[in-house]
């Protein structure tokens, strides 16, 4: 009771307005204002405006609520597809999602490696458990012996072989007539475009910049001056030359300076396929977990053989084409109107390599083989493959793994056959959404797991040199 006393004499304390204490007391009529006009309209003005501003600030946050809601579902890209229909019906799909709305039907899967030599068991064929040993972290590195069983190995060799293969890089000699009259442009004409600083000289730097935008060959600074002191070209050595002997230096460069010496072919697995084609990419979907659609749409498998002296210089399956590291896939999907890149390369060793003096390099390379961090050996039916991307941390791609670097050694002995399953991917999901929705609305194959294309579609926008 006693503390309700003084609970209400602390209200009636409290009821006094605060510091009028310090103001003079007045007659109750000199409190009443309205006699004095211009304190009436003072206060009328003060209650007027006070309304004023909260009717404002109650519009402004209307507006700003309206907008924000009406934003969330524009930037929802999810909801017009035809899988997220039925969570327009849950009040819940209003909350805001933990993750980008766009990414909730699909993500990519990271399969974790735990610790350079952990070993998972992975079930890709009834009849087998396969070992998958994590190889390296950085970049994220697997090996499955095995993979391909003997006979696969032989059907995807013989199948290129029927195909017919190609060079992968022809030699500069090779076009070099047709280049000329193509460009239509006289000797003083190509010399100037090649003179950079245009000081009247072709300087070392100039006629290497042109080789690598050009041609892709990998020479280097000291190839060049061998070939100046072959030719006899450069006798004062300030390395400088006419175009007669940049001309002439051409017929120098060998196929051991080329990015890439080899020749391969492209196999279709899509419907209607050879078997064995069909069965390796589903396997594939398998091993890495990502949406069949995804694996479905990428580019066909790639095989290659390499002769006695062939190699594949250090390079980056995936990124920026710069011309030294330029592979035949990528630009071969940069040709068409859709941004693909790799995201995982799942490489298939189709032989083995008769002894030690003769085998890869796979990750980490650079120009020459000692110089790598990881070394593995060609044997026959192993499938290596690895992240060329970083996750970014949603669900979707980040930024290119810069140590996905790698290169095929030079082969000593014999022939060295490989496969390539490169899995592309748009880094700009929703672009990847939307060609995957417009792929999608060609006729599906009821027996696939995932999207089946129509070859036609496929080969025309995506692949075209198929
Ligand atoms: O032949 C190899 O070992 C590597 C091949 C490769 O990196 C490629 O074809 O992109
Ligand atoms: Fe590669």
């Amino acid at each position: 009771m006693s503390d309700n006393q003084d609970t209400s004499e602390a209200e009636e304390e409290d009821a006094t307005p605060s510091g009028s204490a310090t103001l003079p007391l007045r007659p109750p009529s000199d409190r009443l204002p309205c006699n004095k006009s211009s304190v009436c309209s003072r206060s009328y003005f003060v209650v007027v405006m006070v309304f004023f501003h909260v009717y404002i600030i109650n519009v402004i946050a209307l507006l700003f609520y309206v907008h924000y809601n009406s934003g969330q579902e524009d930037a929802n890209p999810s909801r017009d597809a035809p899988s997220s229909n039925h969570q327009q019906q849950h009040p819940e799909s209003r909350r805001p999602p933990s993750k980008p709305e766009f990414l909730r039907d699909v993500s990519l899967t990271r399969i974790e490696g735990i610790r350079v030599g952990h070993v998972q068991k992975v079930s890709l064929v009834p009849s087998k458990v396969h070992e998958m040993r994590t190889l390296s972290l950085k970049p994220l590195l697997f090996e499955i012996p095995g993979f391909l069983s003997e006979d696969e190995c032989r059907v995807v060799t013989q199948l290129a072989q029927l195909k017919g293969l190609m060079e992968s890089q022809l030699m500069v000699q090779d076009g070099q007539d047709e280049l000329a009259k193509e460009l239509n442009l006289g000797p003083e004409e190509i010399f100037n475009l090649l003179d950079i600083n245009q000081d009247g000289q072709l300087q070392l730097h100039e006629i290497l910049t042109h080789y690598r935008v050009r041609d892709g060959i990998w020479l280097t600074p000291e190839n060049l001056r061998e070939i100046y002191a072959g030719l006899k070209a450069d006798e004062d050595g300030n390395g400088k030359k006419s175009t007669f002997f940049f001309k002439k230096h051409y017929l120098w460069v060998k196929r051991s300076q080329l990015v890439r010496n080899s020749r391969h072919t492209w196999l279709y697995q899509g419907k209607g396929a050879h078997q064995v084609l069909q069965d390796i990419k589903a396997r594939v979907t398998r091993l890495t977990r990502l949406p069949p659609a995804l694996v479905d749409l990428s580019e066909p498998l790639q095989v290659v053989r390499y002769e006695e002296g062939g190699h594949y210089h250090a390079h980056h399956d995936s990124g920026p084409v710069y011309p030294e590291t330029a592979c035949t896939h990528t630009r071969l999907a940069s040709n068409t109107s859709t941004p693909f890149e790799t995201y995982i390369t799942v490489l298939f060793y189709l032989n083995s390599l008769a002894d030690n003096r003769t085998y890869d390099e796979v990750v980490r390379s650079c120009v020459n083989c000692d110089k790598s961090n990881l070394k593995v050996k060609p044997t026959k039916g192993t499938a290596v493959f690895w992240y060329n991307y970083l996750s970014d941390g949603k669900g979707w791609v980040g930024e290119q793994d810069e140590y996905a670097l790698h290169g095929g050694c030079v082969v000593t002995h014999g022939t060295k056959w490989v496969a390539n399953k490169w899995i592309n991917i748009d880094p700009d999901y929703q672009r990847q959404a939307r060609y995957q929705k417009l792929v999608s609305q060609q006729p599906e194959d009821e027996d696939d797991e995932g999207l089946t294309l129509n070859p036609d579609l496929q080969s025309s926008d995506v692949h075209q040199e198929l």
